[in-house]
């Protein structure tokens, strides 16, 4: 594709070179490649307008940048908001693009509803694929991509894979990092999403106003023109989250107890999971949702209005909530300890995630529910107290270990939570603390693994000494359950 068609995505003229062919997209000047558009962005760490000179001697054709970036030997492409310029631009080289498009974005359970959303339209007979924190997820297979949000240049070309392979829909998880920096936009958008707003990230958000506003990017912005907003409807936030997209002229979609298009007018729970009954253009349907915990019906019915706000007939909507798997690590029974508790792990790593877990798995405890988790390293170090008052106010037994210290000292982690967890065990490795939690359960308790859900490893230190230890929660429980259960029968 020529630099002038590319250039005119953003109404500027490439001038002379714009007859140069582009070859592809890099933002980091190591990867340029003869021919290429470099994105020259100001980040957390560096300038990536400091390389402009290098992406420009290993052959980048035009750099998009700030106007006030020296471009000297390629075409500047100026843009006082750079990584949107970015976006727009590379949109349009990668391309095909799935026909139907949804993002998804809130605090927690946007990867919950990005598979949700992915397992219903399979059930409706469409070649789907999900994008988000559990990696690519496309019919045939699935591979992680480290994080939940991957740069604009993968993202793009991972759409355009799909496309290739056949896929036709795709749901994306749009966290407030991926939205603050364009790292997930461009191409056509048939519906967004909001699922909740809570405490996390503050420390790269200024305060929560910025957090929100960062999430409301989705619908304010990159949701098309006459495209859908589908918004949980219970949730502190969802009148704000009703306004943006209304003034947007979004039609909206909005679901829960207080929803006008997807009603949930009972839940009940089950043995095995929840009874609901609920409400869709003035018929009732009876759904058997088999998984527990009130804020995974949140998810499905999220999921469901995607489908539905992008045109799934409502019968195949329905059958499909009642035939849903569970998502790998969120309230996943890990393992039956001897005594006959079961060990869940769970996610959650936000103060309001871990009440809805504990809330989730309440409801089945008649003894005493045992909660194992920490907090992250070099991650929002306010919402440590808070994390710990949550779980000592939902558990009967707390025990405090390691999750992820990265650069920051794990002992300071635990430190900052106990601060909020008065009575709580603290364990720092986190192989003796779920052994603990394990031996502890008796026959009518129930163990929560908490913050680790799907992760593979343990991520111990920063830098040039990051280290990522092999730990894998189920495993690691699995493990626990059977060394306790074999010590006991010798
Ligand atoms: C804080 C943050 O989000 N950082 C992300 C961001 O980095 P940045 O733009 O600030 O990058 P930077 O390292 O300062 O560099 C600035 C620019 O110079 C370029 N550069 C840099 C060095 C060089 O030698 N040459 C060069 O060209 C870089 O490519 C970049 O464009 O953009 C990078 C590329 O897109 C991301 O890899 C990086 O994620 C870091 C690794 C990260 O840990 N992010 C986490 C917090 C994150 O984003 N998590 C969310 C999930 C949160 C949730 O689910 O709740 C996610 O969406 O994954
Ligand atoms: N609708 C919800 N309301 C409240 N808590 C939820 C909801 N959905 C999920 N959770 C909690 O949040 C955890 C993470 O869920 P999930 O991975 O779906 O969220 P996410 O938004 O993708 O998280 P991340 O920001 O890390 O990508 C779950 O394990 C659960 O504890
Ligand atoms: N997407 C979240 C995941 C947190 C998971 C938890 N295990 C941690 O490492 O803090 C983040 O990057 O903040
Ligand atoms: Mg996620």
């Amino acid at each position: 594709m020529k630099l002038a068609q590319l250039a005119a995505a953003i109404g500027q003229d490439a001038g002379a070179a714009g007859e140069s062919r582009v070859t592809g997209f890099a933002i980091d000047h190591r990867k340029v490649a003869p021919g290429n558009i470099f994105g020259a962005f100001q980040g957390v760490k560096v300038n990536g307008e400091d390389y402009i000179s290098a992406a420009v001697a290993s052959g980048a054709v035009a750099v998009v940048a700030r106007p006030e970036a020296q471009v000297v030997g390629a075409v500047h492409l100026a843009d006082p908001l750079p990584r949107r310029a970015f976006a727009r631009i590379a949109a349009r080289f990668f391309t095909p693009v799935p026909e139907t498009i949804v993002a998804v974005t809130g605090t927690n359970g946007k990867t919950s509803t990005v598979e949700m959303t992915r397992q219903i339209w399979r059930m409706c007979g469409c070649r789907a694929a999900s994008i988000g924190t559990l990696g690519v997820t496309t019919p045939d297979e699935s591979v992680s991509t480290g994080l939940t949000t991957p740069d604009i240049v993968t993202f793009l070309s991972n759409m355009t894979g799909l496309a290739r392979e056949g896929v036709t829909h795709v749901a994306y998880e749009a966290s407030s990092h991926g939205l603050a920096q364009y790292r997930n936009e461009g191409l056509p958008v048939r519906a967004g999403a909001f699922t909740n707003l809570s405490r996390d990230h503050l420390d790269y958000h200024a305060d929560m106003e910025d957090y929100f506003a960062a999430k409301m990017r989705l619908f304010s912005e990159i949701v098309d023109d006459g495209g859908a907003a589908v918004i949980w409807a219970d949730d502190a936030w969802s009148a704000r989250a009703i306004e943006v997209a209304s003034a947007r002229g979004l039609s909206l979609f909005t679901v829960g107890e207080a929803g006008d298009q997807l009603r949930l007018i009972t839940r009940k729970p089950s043995q095995l999971g929840q009874e609901l009954e609920i409400v869709y253009e003035d018929n009732s349907y009876k759904v058997r949702l088999p998984l527990i915990g009130a804020y995974q019906v949140a998810n499905a019915l999220v999921s469901a209005g995607l489908a539905l706000a992008t045109g799934s007939p409502v019968a195949q909507v329905m059958d499909a909530l009642g035939r849903l798997q569970p998502v790998r690590g969120r309230l996943e029974r890990a393992a039956i300890a001897q005594s006959g508790a079961p060990v869940y792990v769970d996610y959650a790593h936000t103060p309001d995630a871990l009440e809805a877990a504990i809330a989730a798995l309440r409801p089945h405890v008649t003894g005493r529910l045992i909660t194992v988790f920490g907090a992250g390293g070099d991650r929002d170090t306010g919402k440590r107290a808070p994390m710990g008052a949550a779980a000592v106010a939902g558990s009967d037994m707390v025990i405090v270990t390691d999750d992820n210290p990265r650069g920051e000292d794990p002992a300071a982690i635990r430190a900052a939570i106990l601060q909020g967890a008065a009575g709580a065990q603290e364990i720092g490795d986190r192989r003796q603390a779920i052994a603990a939690a394990i031996a502890a359960a008796g026959a009518d308790d129930i163990v929560l693994i908490a913050g680790k859900g799907h992760e593979q490893g343990q991520i111990v230190g920063t830098g040039d000494n990051m280290r990522v230890l092999a730990f894998d929660d189920v495993t690691v429980a699995r493990e626990c359950a059977a060394q306790l259960a074999g010590a006991a029968g010798q």
